[in-house]
């Protein structure tokens, strides 16, 4: 299957306003009153974050975008020869998310994705209420985010087997020290060089993401949404840091739907042929200090899911 990248991320809400007072004064995303739902805007795109009510606040879809329509077809036929049930998007769900066409399924961890072909844009030009200069997503989708996958192996072949995403490098996290119980955390590339637009960890989440990540030009630019953090009470969820495989620069915070938001800068991209999968012992090269979010509680309880 030819997933060229992540396109979107749908998210479930009980008070939508506070995802657009997060936008505009915190994350530095343009937000858009649709029928049915928020458009959080960050480059020319209609949106790239979709908020919609729900009765909690979670995580609700990841949107892969197909390129053509050919391949559009093809993806649902490898769906079919895999035994995959999956549903058709209403014209509801479409306009919100401003696709052509759109199916979603649920992976053996029961998270939501959603394979989407074509976009809709005025291509308005994207202005920040925050002033952010721009977020990179030309040609890497928007980010990356990480899910639950208490059915490790099984969701880690669904993804590879069925959805076609290969394996970056991988990390056997102990959260409560050497001696600990073990969570492995995959992360998966698409059809683009970002390190990944995915990974998976291994335990039970109850808002269905540990964290989405975006990224900006430079590192005034994670500095400036730190200071807008700071100013607005939002809370951080771990601090600055530099990661090992990725090697982005971020931080961590805290975002209304029970998931945190990675904001990172200098991400490297990879050519695929040649690179070598490797596993990582290290969360990072400096900083990146989780205790001050995911603190000793969200540690023992992921722990106990594991
Ligand atoms: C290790 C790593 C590499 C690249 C990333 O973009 C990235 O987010 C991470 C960290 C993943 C992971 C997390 O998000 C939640 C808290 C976790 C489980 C830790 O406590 C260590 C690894 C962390
Ligand atoms: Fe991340």
């Amino acid at each position: 299957m030819d997933i060229a990248a992540l396109a979107y991320s749908v998210i479930g809400s009980t008070s939508p306003a506070q995802w657009v007072r997060f936008a505009e004064d915190v994350a530095g995303f343009s937000a858009h009153q649709m029928p049915g739902g928020i458009a959080l805007r960050m480059d020319e795109r209609a949106g790239r974050l979709f908020v919609i009510n729900d009765t909690q606040d979670r995580y609700f879809a990841s949107g892969w975008e197909i390129r053509t329509a050919a391949e559009f077809a093809a993806a649902q036929d490898a769906l079919r020869s895999h035994g995959v049930t999956f549903h058709n998007g209403t014209d509801e769900e479409c306009a919100l998310r401003h696709v052509l066409d759109m199916v979603w399924f649920l992976d053996p961890s029961g998270n939501r994705h959603e394979l989407a072909y074509g976009y809709r844009s005025d291509f308005d030009r994207f202005i920040s209420p925050a002033g952010v200069s721009r977020f990179v997503t030309d040609g890497l989708g928007y980010g990356h985010m990480v899910l639950p996958a208490p059915n490790f192996d099984q969701t880690r072949a669904f993804m590879t087997d069925v959805l076609g995403f290969g394996l970056a490098d991988f990390m056997v996290h102990r959260p409560m020290g050497a001696d600990g119980p073990e969570q492995r955390i995959d992360f998966m590339h698409c059809g683009n060089g970002r390190h990944h637009s995915l990974a998976l960890f291994e335990g039970e989440v109850p808002s269905g993401c540990v964290h989405l990540m975006v990224e900006v030009e430079t590192l005034d630019e994670v500095g400036r949404a730190y200071d807008r953090m700071r100013a607005s009470g939002t809370r951080l969820m771990a601090t600055l840091g530099k990661h090992t495989n990725d090697h982005m620069t971020s931080f961590y915070m805290a975002t209304p739907g029970g998931f945190a938001l990675e904001y990172g800068f200098g991400g490297r991209t990879i050519d695929w042929d040649r690179h070598t999968a490797f596993e990582s012992t290290s969360v990072s090269l400096w900083g990146h200090d989780f205790s001050v979010g995911f603190g000793a509680d969200e540690q023992q309880q992921m722990a106990d899911a594991a």
